[in-house]
């Protein structure tokens, strides 16, 4: 497979070649970022997600950028769903190496106002359908191969307050990171998680623009003044998934500026000093460098 030389990461080229990727809600945002920058580093990778036009979009950009991606629609609240993605997404791949548990949402509301099944359909796809996906992968590939896992979480260290079935369900699932590789390092698999802060991603556009102003404010309680880049959070989970975390498991590595280490002695102030680290898909897509 051939990749496109212009196209600039932090990472070496051919880093993952020959390894096969499944990227939960790879059609957008964060996970579409993370399957850019695996396939790019010569990783074979299949995009799940529940809508298969935003996933064939999605391939159709990784396979103009010289990559192998493949779309498999799979809705991770949904027991068979999972299973017959998994075994489709090996049949495609030929393996499954590497997993990114990305997949989620939630709704912004207050606790006491949280429906049954709003609270259900969060735990449902954050919680359960993170903890099954990697119990498929595991039943069908990784027990026998090895393979190295990343779980998308959230900044939930505080609470999370307006959104307590996430925060639950997240920290849930930074406990799960630590089982797991307890129970499977044996199997030579690795499993982390990568806690980001606020990200502007397509995912922010789907909350009701009302609570866009917060969104802006609560994005300034970091160190660095500003939202995340989709690259930053992606940048971390290529690092996990590579030969360079080959001694790092059951950690959650928070991607946050510094939010969930606030202290009111010292909160953060002025305009941020610190550099955004962006990749150059964006630029290469759109033509302005070659
Ligand atoms: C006012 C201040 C707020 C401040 C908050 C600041 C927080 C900033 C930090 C942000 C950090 C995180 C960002 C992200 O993660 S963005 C990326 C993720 N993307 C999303 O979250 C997408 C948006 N969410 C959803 O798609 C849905 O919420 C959901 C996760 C539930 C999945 O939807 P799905 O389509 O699968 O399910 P349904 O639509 O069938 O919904 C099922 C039931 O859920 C309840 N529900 C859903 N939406 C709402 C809502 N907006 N308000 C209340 N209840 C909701 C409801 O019971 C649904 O069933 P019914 O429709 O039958 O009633
Ligand atoms: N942006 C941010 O500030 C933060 C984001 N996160 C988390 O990062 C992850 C990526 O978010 P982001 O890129 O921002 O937002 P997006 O909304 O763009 O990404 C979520 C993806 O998950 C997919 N998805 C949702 N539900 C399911 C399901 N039941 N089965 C399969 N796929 C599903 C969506 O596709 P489809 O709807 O087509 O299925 C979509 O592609 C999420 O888990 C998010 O909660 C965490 C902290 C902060």
């Amino acid at each position: 497979m051939s990749t496109t030389s212009s196209i600039q990461t932090i990472f070496r080229d051919h880093l993952f070649a020959g390894k096969s990727a499944l990227i939960t809600g790879g059609g957008t945002g964060i996970g579409l970022r993370c399957a850019r920058e695996l396939a790019r580093l010569g990783a074979k990778v299949v995009l799940a997600g529940r809508t298969r036009e935003k996933l064939e979009q999605a391939v159709a950009g990784i396979s103009e950028q010289g990559g192998e991606a493949h779309a498999v629609v799979c809705n991770i609240r949904e027991a068979e769903d999972i299973e017959s993605g998994i075994a489709e997404s090996i049949r495609l791949m030929g393996g499954l190496d590497l997993l990114v548990n990305n997949a989620g949402g939630q709704f912004p509301s207050p606790a006491e106002d949280i429906p049954r099944k709003g609270w259900n359909a969060v735990i449902d796809t954050n919680l359960t359908g993170t903890f099954f996906t990697t119990q498929e992968a595991f039943r069908q590939h990784m027990r026998s191969h090895g393979g190295a896992v990343v779980n998308i979480i959230a900044d939930m260290w505080q609470g999370f307050p307006m959104m307590a079935h996430t925060g639950a369900a997240r920290a849930g699932v930074d406990n799960l990171t630590k089982t797991l590789a307890n129970e499977w390092g044996r199997h030579g698999i690795r499993i982390n998680a990568v806690a980001p802060g606020i990200i502007e991603t397509s995912g922010l556009e789907r909350y009701d623009p009302m609570v866009r102003p917060f969104i802006e404010e609560a994005a300034k309680n970091n160190q660095t003044r500003r939202m995340g880049t989709e690259a930053e959070v992606a940048a971390a989970v290529t690092f996990l998934l590579s030969p360079a975390a080959s001694y790092i498991t059951g950690v959650t590595l928070r991607v946050d500026g510094g939010q969930s280490i606030f202290h009111p002695l010292c909160p953060p102030q002025g305009d941020g000093k610190m550099p955004v680290f962006e990749d150059t898909f964006d630029r290469v897509q759109d033509g302005s460098v070659p």
